[in-house]
């Protein structure tokens, strides 16, 4: 006998990740929507999600407070909203995905603090490919050591919030670690100077509908390596963000990454 589809809840439901993660769950028989969530004053709350992701009626209201039997939350909303829903899945004792970025470190601590009640998995990218990347930009870094000159670029959408992407981020933090540097430079301007050694640099580019690419630049004399992602659909972010949700799915209170998952 096939196990009972898992019950999830996403939070961000009408955004850009929400509707997809809603079309992906609804094409998966092991997975259910149980509750979609968005901002406590949307003008849609009380409409259906599937009607409002353009799947026609699911039964299940937008909603602006956690309710119902949910095995697992997904979050992709804003920091504010994450903090929100980390309460509640705290208070209810759901596991939860967080894939929303743009934290402050106050934010990001009170986020943290939910494992003490939850299973909760907190990653600026979901995609396997991208944590990939992260893996093989470390190895990279750590190979070239300070022979190299490390650049981060990331691509997006205009209409994102935060800057740089987390992911950005995050690959900086990865290869700062590999060469022992936190000397991270956002963009250039001005009589600047020579590059030094060690310096890390992070630019961000907004254009048009781009769903996201990540390029890590090593740069030596006469030479260059460039490790580099690029998102075609928002596809391999939800599907990953599925993945981690049903790893997530009744394990024991702790943080987890995505490296608990893919080995
Ligand atoms: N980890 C990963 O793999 C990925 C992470 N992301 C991150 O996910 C987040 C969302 O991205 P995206 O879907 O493109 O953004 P969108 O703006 O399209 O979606 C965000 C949704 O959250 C809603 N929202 C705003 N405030 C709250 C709140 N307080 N409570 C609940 N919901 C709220 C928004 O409503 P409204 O628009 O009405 O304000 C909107 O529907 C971003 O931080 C982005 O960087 C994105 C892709 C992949
Ligand atoms: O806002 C987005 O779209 C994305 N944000 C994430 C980030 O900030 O790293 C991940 C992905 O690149 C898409």
């Amino acid at each position: 006998m096939s196990s009972p589809a898992l019950n999830v809840a996403i939070n961000g439901a009408t955004g850009r990740m929400g509707v997809r993660l809603i079309q992906l769950i609804q094409a998966d028989p092991g997975l259910r929507l149980a509750a979609a969530l968005d901002r406590p004053d949307h003008p849609k709350l009380g409409e259906d999600a599937g009607t409002l992701c353009g799947l026609g009626p699911l039964g299940v209201p937008l909603s602006g407070a956690l309710v119902g039997p949910v095995d697992v939350a997904i979050d992709f909303s804003l920091p504010v909203g994450a903090l929100a829903m980390a309460k509640a899945c705290a208070e209810q004792g759901v596991p939860m995905v967080v894939g929303t970025t743009g934290f402050d470190p106050e934010q990001r601590k009170i986020m943290e603090e939910a494992s003490a009640k939850i299973a909760l998995l907190i990653s600026p990218n979901l995609s396997r490919a991208v944590n990939l990347l992260m893996r093989l930009a470390g190895e990279a870094a750590r190979a070239l050591g300070d022979s190299a000159d490390i650049e981060i670029v990331e691509r997006h959408h205009h209409f994102k919030k935060d800057a740089p992407s987390g992911t950005a981020l995050r690959l900086a933090e990865i290869v700062g670690n590999a060469v022992g540097s936190s000397q991270f430079v956002h963009g250039r301007q001005g009589d600047v100077g020579e590059r030094p050694r060690g310096e890390i640099g992070i630019h961000a580019l907004r254009t048009g509908d781009n769903p996201g690419e990540h390029t890590v630049v090593f740069g030596l004399m006469g030479e260059c390596l460039e490790l580099s992602h690029r998102a075609l659909n928002r596809d391999g972010f939800a599907l990953g963000a599925l993945d981690a949700a049903k790893f997530l799915a009744g394990k024991p209170p702790r943080l987890y990454t995505m490296a608990d998952l893919l080995g």
